[in-house]
């Protein structure tokens, strides 16, 4: 990605809208600028009129007037420095708010590639560098290149001859400045990297405590977590260390510049080519143009950090989705609910094999079909093929004879109810996390739906009932607590549609009788896609398909199968008779 690119979309998309803003901040920097020079400018006359010829009529003007230079000099960089923070939250705001949109609309395959601890990393840090760029740079770029202009003009009007010395520092400091960007805009890189691994890392421990403990895995745990911190440290040691060292560079060449300064003043007044005012003012011009000038030589750091950091997260912001629809795709219209896959293949990677291959599926509407088949089948896959959470290869899906294709994918997936065996919850109350299904529920409507899935009678006994929050993924509740939770969800979702991924695990026999019994009641007259794993599920379905390599090698009852397939027998006997 081109650097022009980039500050081409950071100005479009980000700093634009703030324009205005930075045009203010802009004006108060040439407040800054002119108040800072003339400070330096105000010691001429002072020194001239004061202490030369002691005018005893400017005692009081000159020190009044380099009062106001001085307070003009501090509000002005307040007044531009509080504009420039202020658009800079905003610009931070915005890009976080578009990387998580395009996190929240991505593609389930994009997700699947994607690194979390990398994404966190991504949304904090570099979203930190592009921040400084739009503002600390532009802010430090007029504020510093203005006062620089001011004091040079203020130099060169003092005594042109010194002012070409000073002025050979800065193609100086500027190559060293540029050297230093480029070196920093790579270890960046390598940091943020770290960075992200380190974050999935934690996110594994949170999540992977209890294997840590029963596999007594501390002491290699702290090795791994020693490994990356050490990597971490590595990176941003590197960074800090390229950081200062733009400061000896600058205090050699500063002394560099001072030492000639001196020596050639001192032949100007020896010839009476300079006078003190005009040296002290001169030096005073200089001194304070060390600060820009350092700012300036910095800057490019800012903007190699900022830039590398672009590199990263604009791609994650351009993120294309494949599964898209078009302007004219109507909504779909459930009838009854049948849903057909015609020759069907599918693969999640490009270099892999076909998962499902030339699959056929005739699903019944408002009746129960259940999928068997091996671990590894592509039960699961068939079941993301119906909510478009991937798009097949080739072939068709229909739904009551509409291509899910072709219809605007959400009027799709608010047909469709998705019950999965691994419960996904919130950290937020009971009655929310029902809720979710449709955020204006009423609470008539929520405990109707806690009543039909069975979870009325475990809320009714939590401290504050519906209002009890959960903890992270629901680690407050049973198992068999989740699973109806899911299914009041589902329930007050009242879609023609259910996929179903029963639970393997199996509960004690109560809680299995009253999540059978809410599954029946959630999918009583709908048409209901279910990954079976129990008996009575199998029994009640109305086609059963069985599923290997990617294909179907067998459908009817279960009867028929019994008798017909030897896959399904196999599979009868060795998985469902067990339980
Ligand atoms: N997100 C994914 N990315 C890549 N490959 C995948 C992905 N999900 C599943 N697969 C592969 O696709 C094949 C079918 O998997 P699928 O999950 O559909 O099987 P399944 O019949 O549901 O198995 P199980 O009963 O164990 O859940 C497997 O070989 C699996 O490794």
């Amino acid at each position: 990605m081109k650097s022009s690119y980039i500050l081409k979309r950071l100005y479009k998309d980000y700093t634009k809208k703030y324009f205005n803003r930075i045009l203010l901040s802009v004006f108060f920097t040439v407040l800054l600028a002119g108040s800072t020079s003339a400070v330096a400018y105000l010691l001429d006359p002072a020194i001239k009129k004061l202490f030369i010829e002691k005018n005893q009529t400017l005692i009081y003007l000159i020190p009044i007037l380099i009062i106001v230079a001085f307070a003009l000099k501090g509000f002005s960089l307040y007044t531009a420095k509080v504009i420039m923070i202020t658009v800079a939250e905003e610009v931070r705001k915005d890009v976080q708010v578009d990387m998580l949109d395009s996190l929240i609309n991505a593609d389930t395959q994009l997700i699947d590639s994607k690194h979390s601890g990398k994404f966190i990393a991504n949304l904090t840090n570099d979203v930190n560098m592009i921040t400084n760029l739009v503002s600390t740079a532009i802010l430090n770029l007029f504020k510093d290149s203005l006062t620089l202009i001011g004091l040079l003009t203020v130099m060169f009007y003092q005594n042109w001859k010194l002012s070409l010395i000073a002025l050979i520092m800065i193609p100086l400091a500027s190559f060293a400045a540029r050297t230093l960007g480029k070196r920093i805009g790579k270890v960046s890189t390598q940091q943020m990297e770290k960075a992200g691994v380190l974050n999935t890392y934690l996110i594994e421990i949170f999540k992977n405590h209890r294997l840590i403990k029963i596999f007594q895995k501390e002491n290699y745990e702290n090795n791994r977590a020693k490994k990356f911190i050490n990597e971490l440290k590595e990176k941003s040691r590197k960074i800090q260390i390229v950081l200062v060292r733009a400061s000896p560079i600058m205090e050699a060449l500063t002394g560099i510049m001072i030492a000639c300064l001196i020596f050639y003043s001192a032949k100007l007044v020896v010839k009476d080519e300079l006078e003190v005012n005009n040296f002290f003012s001169f030096l005073a011009a200089m001194m304070l143009a060390y600060q820009p000038v350092r700012s300036l030589a910095t800057l490019n750091i800012t903007i190699s950090q900022g830039l590398a950091a672009s590199r990263r997260i604009l791609p994650i912001i351009d993120d294309k989705n494949n599964i898209s629809e078009n302007e004219s795709d109507p909504e779909i219209k459930i009838t009854k609910g049948e849903i057909k896959f015609k020759n069907i293949n599918f693969k999640y990677n490009e270099n892999e094999d076909n998962v499902l291959k030339d699959l056929n599926l005739e699903i019944l509407g408002g009746k129960m079909t259940s999928l068997v088949g091996h671990s590894g089948a592509g039960k699961s896959t068939i079941l993301n093929l119906i909510p478009r959470f991937y798009d097949c290869i080739n072939g068709d899906i229909l739904i009551d004879e509409q291509s899910i294709y072709n219809t605007k994918i959400y009027s799709l997936r608010k047909n469709i109810s998705l019950v999965s065996q691994d419960t996904t919850l919130f950290d937020d109350t009971i009655r929310n996390n029902i809720a979710y299904a449709n955020i204006n529920a009423s609470q008539k409507d929520i405990e109707a739906a806690a009543k039909y899935s069975f979870a009325d009678e475990f809320i009714e006994k939590l401290p504050n009932k519906y209002d009890t929050i959960i903890g992270e993924n629901g680690i407050r509740l049973s198992g068999g607590e989740k699973q109806r939770l899911s299914i009041a969800r589902a329930i007050l979702k009242k879609s023609p549609i259910i996929l179903l991924d029963e639970a393997t695990s199996s509960l004690d026999a109560d809680t299995e009788s009253k999540i059978q019994k809410a599954i029946g009641f959630l999918t009583k007259n709908r048409t209901t896609v279910v990954i079976a794993h129990r008996l009575s599920t199998i029994l009640n379905s109305d086609k059963i398909y069985v599923i290997d390599g990617g294909k179907i090698i067998g459908k009817g009852s279960h009867k028929e199968l019994l008798e017909n397939s030897i896959v399904y027998k196999n599979f009868y006997e060795k998985q469902i008779k067990k339980d």
